[in-house]
């Protein structure tokens, strides 16, 4: 497998989140700087600007982000979840991509933003024109896009008929995200189909919540289905905290990078172990 095939993300954002226990700032860009360095991902989801209440977390994304040293390789996503979150982070000359979690699934979204569905599409609408007057890209994750847990309404054709709407908009870059690890391989073979069949010029990425040893066979059902953008986190830490109690974390980093032929095991052994030494 090529490495130029796929575009591979790690999201270090998503590891973090939800630990208890905050990381000091400078073992988070110690962590990150590795990574980058690394140069196996293109995009490093690196923080959010979100509510320093609703994440304590993240509440040095700032700071984090003033210590990452770039290179011309590897671009850097955060995470939004208002409009206030898009106007700080879109100021910031570093980051690449702003990327908005929209979830088809009312009760998600209002839990995740304090916002429903209608609320957050006019939202988008304001981020999309601040992305663009500031040369940065919106990624709009299509969250719960597999089902919910909520026995929220779910169908392809709700996911086909939210991303029509988002692609009104002039949104381009979208990511499937299988929040809660709704779906198995079969039906994520099925959805990827369905919506490159649909949406053939979109880039649709996979962001995929899923036990380490069902995550082999999501990624190549994905990604023979067409998809060729993965997100994960090392070790298949991370989840959302506002989705449920009991998480699943995200496809393993190291996994993608086995399965796309990325980087040596020692290589990818050295990463596993920056991050380890990160969340001690
Ligand atoms: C969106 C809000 C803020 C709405 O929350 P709200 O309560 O409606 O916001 P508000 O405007 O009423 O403000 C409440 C407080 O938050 C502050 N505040 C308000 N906005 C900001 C901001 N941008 N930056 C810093 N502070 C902010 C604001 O100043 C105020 O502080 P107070 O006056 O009480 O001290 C809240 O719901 C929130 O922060 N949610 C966090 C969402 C989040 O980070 N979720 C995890 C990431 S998404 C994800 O994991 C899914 C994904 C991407 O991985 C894909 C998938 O798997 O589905």
């Amino acid at each position: 497998m090529m490495r130029d095939q796929v575009v591979l993300v790690d999201c270090p954002r998503d590891a973090v989140q939800g630990l208890h226990n905050f990381i000091e700032t400078d073992k988070k860009i110690k962590h990150i700087n590795t990574l980058i360095e690394s140069e196996l991902f293109d995009v490093i989801d690196f923080g959010s600007f979100v509510s320093p209440k609703a994440v304590p977390q993240l509440a040095d994304t700032k700071a984090v982000l003033e210590g990452i040293r770039k290179n011309e390789k590897v671009k850097l996503l955060a995470i939004v979840a208002n409009l206030r979150g898009a106007q700080e982070a879109a100021l910031e000359e570093k980051i690449d991509f702003l990327g908005y979690p929209f979830s088809i699934s009312e009760t998600f979204q209002l839990r995740n933003t304090n916002m429903g569905l209608a609320a957050s599409y006019q939202q988008v609408k304001e981020m999309k024109a601040l992305a663009d007057s500031q040369d940065k890209s919106l990624v709009v994750y299509i969250s719960m896009a597999f089902g919910n847990p909520y026995s929220d309404p779910w169908s392809p054709l709700f996911v086909e008929e939210w991303i029509g709407k988002l692609c009104d908009l002039g949104i381009r870059e979208f990511s499937l995200a299988d929040t809660t690890s709704e779906a198995d391989a079969n039906q994520i073979s099925e959805l990827f189909s369905f919506v490159k069949s649909r949406f053939p010029t979109l880039e649709v990425g996979a962001h995929f919540h899923a036990r380490r040893e069902e995550s082999l066979a999501k990624i190549e059902a994905a990604y023979l289905a067409g998809c060729r953008k993965f997100e994960g986190a090392l070790l298949g830490y991370g989840g959302c905290p506002f989705a449920k109690d009991d998480l699943v974390g995200n496809i393993p980093s190291e996994l993608l990078l086995h399965y796309f032929g990325r980087g040596t095991d020692a290589e990818i052994i050295g990463l596993e172990h920056s991050f380890r030494q990160m969340i001690l």
